[in-house]
């Protein structure tokens, strides 16, 4: 289904039986996009989300992944970000440490967290210009359409009202063109304050994956990639997630049965050989 626009949402969709073949399905994709991304570039810079995405991420810590990913040349950050103490229970930085960080030999120094000491509003500034930084040592590769930072994979996780990083149906940050990192003080998802990338650092990445799981997301998913949903009054393009369309990136879905089980027609298909 196209939006008013006649644009139709483009991606790969990968369906999985259940979270734990999802799982299996997404540390694959990273292990293989880390390796493409270190011989290409010598660097492997990923932005993670928060949420239920990184409990699947824990994979990555058991065989064989631990000894065939290139650890030292991963460069992590976080697409959103809790603006509350880096040891709070609401911390994305705290969940990716206890799941993934402190259990793989990835430098503390390619481990780029927010300044946990200051507003939601200084934050993001000081957290855009460490950015700019390493775009300018291209340890961060730039995109050649818009000079925004070219992430080599960007993760997300959605909402059941189409969220996606701290981008919220109808927020006047989804307008945003020139920013690369803002902040959040009304987020309807607790905690209120955050700093999220915009939408054009998201869609200017050269991967970005959406993980979805559970019957609680199958509505939004299907308005995001169908277009519409006969059980909502939900405007399909107001969703973020359906916004999420990388300039010239490659844009990959993984999810399960339950999340998908209102989808027309999204054949699943297999990953690449
Ligand atoms: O910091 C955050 O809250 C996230 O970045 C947010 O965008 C999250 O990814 C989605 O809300 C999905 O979360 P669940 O997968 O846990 O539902």
């Amino acid at each position: 289904m196209a939006d008013s626009d006649g644009s139709k949402y483009k991606g790969d969709f990968r369906i999985f039986e259940n979270v734990d073949e999802l799982a299996t399905g997404l540390v694959d994709y990273i292990a293989a996009i880390s390796e493409m991304s270190v011989k290409e570039r010598g660097f492997f810079s990923i932005a993670l989300s928060g949420g239920s995405l990184i409990s699947f991420m824990g994979k990555l810590c058991e065989a064989p992944y631990n000894k065939t990913v290139d650890w030292g040349k991963w460069h992590i950050f976080w697409v959103d970000e809790r603006v509350v103490a880096k040891n709070h229970v609401d911390s994305n930085y705290k969940l990716a440490k206890e799941v993934l960080l402190s259990k793989v030999p990835i430098l503390p120094s390619h481990v780029y967290s927010i300044n946990d000491n200051v507003s939601a509003e200084e934050a993001a500034s000081e957290y855009e210009f460490v950015l700019r930084q390493l775009v300018k040592t291209r340890t961060v590769n730039v995109s050649e359409s818009n000079d925004c930072p070219k992430f080599d994979l960007i993760l997300l996780g959605m909402g059941p009202d189409g969220h996606v990083a701290s981008l919220f149906p109808w927020h006047a940050l989804l307008d945003l063109k020139d920013d690369w990192v803002t902040y959040i003080t009304d987020s309807p998802k607790p905690p209120p304050e955050r700093i999220t990338f915009t939408l054009p650092v998201i869609n200017s990445a050269s991967n970005v994956a959406v993980v979805v799981s559970g019957a609680t997301k199958a509505v939004a998913v299907k308005l995001v990639i169908d277009g519409y949903c006969e059980e909502s009054t939900e405007v399909a393009a107001a969703l973020p997630a359906r916004k999420v369309q990388p300039t010239d990136g490659q844009l990959v879905w993984f999810l399960d049965n339950e999340a998908a089980s209102k989808l027309d027609s999204v054949a699943s298909q297999p990953p690449p050989a």
